[in-house]
């Protein structure tokens, strides 16, 4: 494991003290010196390109959801606003989700992801199928993952910092099948 750039085994994440489902590989923007520095793990140089495209677009269209998110909150967009997104940071992980064990009665599992909130700004997440859920007032509601769309979901920072947003808590459930996404 370098700098938490790397793969992350199966349970060995935790969510409220019971192991997630999934296992992945995160990537983070590169930095030479620091607490965060440290580099990339890629499979190949082709592979590190398409990460790194994939990556860009959606550094873009986050600033572009920022902006429309200051001016929904009535903030006035000069560039000196949106130079606090300039210079970013961001998690970028491949999950992967194998099908839930369907004997098992091991209390220590929880589901795929436990419920929580994001720590970041905002999250935009992919996804191959659904088991995604999100909590509104109470209940939970299944996310339909629909082809060429994002599902964005906004974190804890950005809550705090606009002082009015939510930051919208969300679990993946327990899954007959596998399932991979991309946050
Ligand atoms: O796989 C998903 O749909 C969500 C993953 C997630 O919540 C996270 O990585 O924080
Ligand atoms: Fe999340």
């Amino acid at each position: 494991m370098q700098n938490w750039r790397d793969w992350t085994g199966l349970g060995s994440e935790q969510t409220r003290g019971k192991k997630d489902w999934h296992e992945c590989i995160d990537y983070q923007k590169e930095f030479e010196t620091g607490i965060l520095s440290g580099k990339n793990q890629y499979l190949d140089d082709e592979f590190e390109k398409t990460v790194n495209a994939y990556i860009e677009q959606l550094e873009n269209l986050s600033r572009l959801i920022m902006s429309c998110i200051l001016l929904s909150l009535d903030l006035t967009i000069d560039s000196n606003m949106m130079n606090n997104f300039e210079d970013n940071f961001y998690i970028f992980c491949q999950l992967f989700y194998p099908e839930f064990p369907a004997e098992s009665d091991d209390e220590s599992i929880g589901l795929g992801v436990g419920e929580h909130t994001d720590y970041g700004f905002l999250t935009m997440i992919t996804a191959d199928r659904g088991g995604l859920e999100i909590e509104v007032d109470g209940d939970w509601k299944e996310i339909k993952m629909i082809d060429d769309y994002l599902v964005c979901n906004i974190g804890d920072m950005l809550a705090h910092w606009s002082g009015t947003l939510k930051a919208t808590p969300h679990r993946v459930r327990r899954l007959k099948g596998a399932r991979h996404s991309v946050a």
